[in-house]
């Protein structure tokens, strides 16, 4: 809040990039409006913006308009040939000038993606103890148990409308990162605002230190986190609960809490128990479900038949596995009518021990016991395709290179176009590569991944493959939830959002064997999935802000924030 004004609606927001009066001037001016990268514009400040406050001399007389300034900056970022200089770069850029930031992300955001998001952001994390320079976000230990209100209050910023949170357990498909898992929540939040238009100052990066059991992290000179092995049971569920309650306290109840990246025997329980007294989503769970159904309802368009018709197998049945899962079997059900223990029977899952049945239902985790089907057990992956024969297989492990040549053969000699899916991230932990999955199909599959892969030329044909990330869904569906004052997510607004991004994908894509839209398109689709998502929480009654705007996708638009800089005269 600047003035007074209100900047969760859009006429608001209009409002407020008109006003002239030199207000930087009650923030911060001269050297310390140069420090401030919410204002800071460079060597971009006019002349009289320079005369009114007080920056004269500080800079040299050269102007730069921000296109010239990107200009510049790209060109230095494509001559870091390290992906993690690039990520430096960035980050420092942030911390310089946030508005140059966005604009660079927002105008290049298919070559910038891989560097503040997957891949990149994974070697950040595993490295964050070594690159820190200044904190992005809020970091809540067991030191602050007791004081976590208090913490929130230190925080800068006061009207926060989403939280990404971590434990850092379970970051990426890399495991254990502790407190250094603190690098996701800060990237997850930069794409809310380039790719959702959530306004940065309203975006709040959290990392809750309860220890960590990374041996190497642990003995790190230069870890960052608590140097203890991961606190549990009571310990761990009421420092969550003081942490939720205090958001809930300090925010409001319409501030959504996005967890990211928990182990899985967490993320089903803080999900579970918060979803009736918070406006919580798991990115994990639910967003990942969401990307990869919309994926499936595109690629109909090109093997055909309904949702129904096909027979999925999943290597992984951990959050992203059972999450998609479910949502699979209840869009079915919503097309068919049939009831879900019926629609869950054409989804198979395998896990470690093997496919997933139900003689081994007394050891399964809660989770896992829907997937328990009637089967002989089965041990390994290519076994369970060859007894499956599924026409969908989706990797969800966070294991890398679990695809081998023998299972996409496999799928290729049962399937005319086998659907194909590695969704772990980073790069390093894919199941199979895009390349593998076209040469080992002979061409044949219709391949995505959860990190992006080039182009492949397989046969004198160039295959696009699709990138299957949440961040399709995410920053759409978290604008959704803030534009209509949504106070609960519910699962018929992840098929609302799914709908919606399958919709943006076009004849021309799928005839490149695509099956997600370009990210250089993906304003417009989060403004659609924004107004799906906000005309679904109306319908279930489940919006506060009144009355419901007319034209959603308009009003969701005119929300956005936009990276330009505004005139400080
Ligand atoms: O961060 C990503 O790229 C997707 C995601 O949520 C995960 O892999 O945990
Ligand atoms: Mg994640």
């Amino acid at each position: 809040m600047m003035n007074g004004v209100e900047k969760t609606n859009g006429e608001d927001i209009a409002m407020e990039e008109q006003l002239i009066t030199p207000w930087t001037a009650s923030v911060s001016c001269g050297y310390t409006l140069l420090r401030d990268p919410r204002h800071n514009k460079g060597l971009a400040f006019t002349v009289d913006e320079r005369d009114a406050h007080y920056l004269r001399g500080l800079l040299p007389p050269a102007l730069l308009t921000q296109e010239l300034q990107e200009k510049k900056l790209m060109h230095i970022l494509r001559q870091y040939e390290v992906p993690l200089q690039r990520y430096m770069a960035m980050m420092d850029l942030q911390e310089r000038n946030e508005r140059l930031f966005y604009k660079l992300l927002i105008d290049n955001v298919e070559e910038l993606l891989p560097v503040v998001y997957t891949p990149t952001v994974g070697e950040a994390c595993q490295k964050y103890g070594t690159i820190f320079r200044r904190p992005q976000g809020l970091y809540i230990s067991l030191k602050e148990k007791g004081k976590i209100l208090e913490v929130l209050k230190n925080w800068p910023e006061r009207d926060i409308q989403v939280i990404v949170v971590t434990d850092g357990e379970r970051i990426l498909g890399l495991g254990d990162l502790g407190c250094q898992g603190m690098g996701i929540p800060v990237g997850k939040l930069s794409l809310y605002t380039a790719l959702g238009g959530l306004r940065p100052s309203a975006c709040l990066p959290v990392t809750i230190d309860v220890g960590t059991n990374n041996g190497k992290l642990l003995n790190d000179e230069f870890y960052i986190g608590l140097r203890q092995r991961r606190a549990t049971g009571q310990e761990y569920a009421e420092l969550l609960d003081e942490f939720m309650t205090a958001v809930k306290k300090n925010y409001g109840e319409k501030v959504i809490v996005q967890f990211e990246d928990f182990a899985n025997h967490n993320a089903f329980e803080l999900l579970a128990k918060y979803s009736p007294t918070h406006l919580v989503f798991n990115d994990d769970i639910q967003g990942t479900a969401s990307v990869v159904l919309a994926g499936l309802l595109a690629a109909l368009k090109v093997v055909g038949g309904t949702l129904a018709d096909h027979t999925f197998l999943f290597l992984g049945a951990g959050e992203a596995g059972t999450g998609i899962a479910e949502l699979i079997a209840l869009e079915i059900s919503k097309q068919t009518n049939a009831p879900l223990e019926e629609t869950r029977k054409k989804i198979w899952l395998v896990d470690s021990k093997g496919l997933i049945v139900s003689s081994r239902k007394g050891s399964l985790q809660h989770f896992k016991k829907p997937w328990a089907h009637d089967h002989e057990p089965i041990k390994g992956l290519l076994d369970a395709v060859k007894a499956i024969k599924p026409t969908v297989l989706i990797g969800s492990s966070g294991v890398g290179k679990t695809f081998t040549k023998e299972v996409v053969e496999a799928m290729a000699s049962i399937n005319e176009k086998p659907l194909i899916l590695a969704l772990s991230n980073p790069t390093s932990q894919s199941e199979c590569t895009a390349e593998e999955a076209y040469t080992w199909s002979e061409g044949r599959a219709i391949f995505a991944s959860g990190s992006p892969f080039d182009p492949v030329e397989y046969n004198s044909r160039v295959f696009v493959p699709g990138q299957a990330n949440n961040a399709y869904i995410f920053p759409g569906f978290g604008l959704g939830l803030v534009i209509s004052g949504a106070i609960r997510v519910h699962d018929d607004m992840l098929l609302a959002a799914s709908e919606a991004l399958a919709e943006q994908v076009k004849q021309e894509n799928l005839d490149k064997v695509l099956i997600y839209p370009p990210f250089s398109n993906i304003r417009k689709i989060s403004a659609d999935i924004a107004a799906k998502v906000a005309a679904k929480a109306y319908e279930l009654g489940l919006a506060s802000r009144l009355p419901r705007p007319k034209d959603l996708v308009k009003y969701a638009e005119s929300c956005m924030y936009s990276p330009l800089y505004r005139s400080y005269r």
